[in-house]
């Protein structure tokens, strides 16, 4: 027998899939081990696509599914979406409205399941919703409540992974935190791994253990939140995740480049040639142009475009005078107007990532790593 340390909770291999005759998904690789894993990225990049082609509500075109060593798409047939051992908790929770939240979260279970009336009060208090509430119905629940009865309904057949698609999205913001946390919690003491489809950063950072990062149907980049946040493999990744800003640099030798804000330090020695430097808003200092003690050589000068205000901090987005916008996270009480100028400094390391294509050849044809003209 195969241990369950040894077998992956869900693999994906060379995954496609789409709609009539339209591709969406093309050859995705995924292994879920356990913990949660966070499908990250924009509106319409294919998570929900990747959720449904996993689940059995979307027929693959090529690649494999397996569930717990068991093949459900690509195997010698395909597994039927209520036979693939998953738990499914779609945006709004989808709770049957004419059942009581008992009868929602005894709904998967077979008849003598159902029979042991202390499921439902287990799974009610795995996710922290007091047993009182299993002979209301859905519309007596507010919207966290809701999410939590679906995910007992999704965990009382004891899955081994559990798909959610954007559960919080409609919650609002502290809602969304307070249930996020609940659910990662019941998650874990349930035992069940989980793939969690988001398009908020701060969730998928927080709440997973490992984050895919997915763009028009791809991943750039799978690893743990610090790995894709620190070390992004990809100039899109960058700038999706932390909001950096992407410049076009020069490497003359090892760990420096010259940019448009000067010459900044880069995290890791890259090879000399042009790169596209990644800095992250908080990296970001303004100070107003005519601040005193400041000098022409004090950072580079720029005009404020907009800010975005959200009271603990700011957004400030800046036009440079070589033309490249940045935005900049300020404190909410130095916060510079539109149209003002002021001088842009960047604070520690930067990411730079090499542009080999964009390097001018010599005449021999081997590229020079010299200026870009
Ligand atoms: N039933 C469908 N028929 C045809 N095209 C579809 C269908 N569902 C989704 N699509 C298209 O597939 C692409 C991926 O959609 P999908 O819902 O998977 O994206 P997503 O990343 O989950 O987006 P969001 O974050 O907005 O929910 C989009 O271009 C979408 O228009």
């Amino acid at each position: 027998m195969i241990s369950k340390e040894l077998t992956a909770a869900l693999e994906v291999h060379g995954l496609a899939a789409g709609y009539g005759g339209t591709p969406v998904l093309r050859d995705l690789d995924l292994v879920v081990a356990d913990g949660i894993t966070a499908i990250l990225g924009p509106s319409g990049c294919g998570k929900t696509t990747l959720l449904r082609a996993v689940a059995g509500f979307v027929t693959p075109t090529a690649g494999s599914v397996v569930v717990a060593g068991t093949p459900v798409v690509g195997g010698p047939r395909p597994v039927p979406a209520r036979l693939r051992g998953l738990g499914y908790v779609p945006q709004d929770g989808a709770l049957f409205p004419h059942l009581s939240v008992a009868g929602n979260v005894a709904f998967g279970l077979s008849r003598s399941e159902r029979r042991g009336a202390d499921l439902v009060s287990e799974m009610l208090e795995l996710v922290e919703l007091p047993t009182s509430l299993a002979s209301r119905y859905p519309h007596e629940l507010s919207g966290g409540q809701q999410q939590r009865v679906a995910l007992a309904r999704a965990l009382a057949p004891r899955p081994r992974v559990v798909l959610l698609d954007e559960p919080f999205s409609s919650l609002d913001a502290a809602l969304r935190e307070d249930t996020g946390r609940a659910v990662a919690r019941a998650l874990r003491t349930a035992g069940a791994a989980a793939v969690l489809v988001t398009h908020d950063q701060g969730e998928a950072l927080s709440l997973a253990d490992q984050v895919a990062v997915m763009m028009d149907g791809g991943f750039l980049q799978v690893g743990t939140p610090a790995t894709v946040y620190l070390t992004p493999a990809d100039p899109r990744v960058a700038a999706f995740l932390g909001h950096a800003s992407l410049l076009d640099g020069l490497v003359a030798h090892g760990t420096d480049a010259d940019c448009a804000l000067g010459v900044l330090r880069l995290r890791a020695a890259t090879r000399p040639g042009p790169v596209r430097l990644a800095v992250r808003a908080e990296q970001i200092q303004i100070r107003p142009d005519d601040a005193a003690g400041t000098d022409a050589t004090d950072g580079a000068p720029a005009e404020v475009v907009d800010i975005s205000f959200y009271g603990h901090d700011a957004t400030v987005r800046v036009r440079l005078d070589s033309g490249e916008e940045l935005s900049a996270r300020t404190p909410a009480t130095s916060v510079p107007a539109p149209g003002e100028r002021v001088r842009v400094a960047v604070v520690g390391e930067v990411v730079a990532f090499e542009r080999a294509a964009a390097r001018p050849r010599n005449e021999d044809g081997r590229r020079s790593g010299a200026k870009v003209e």
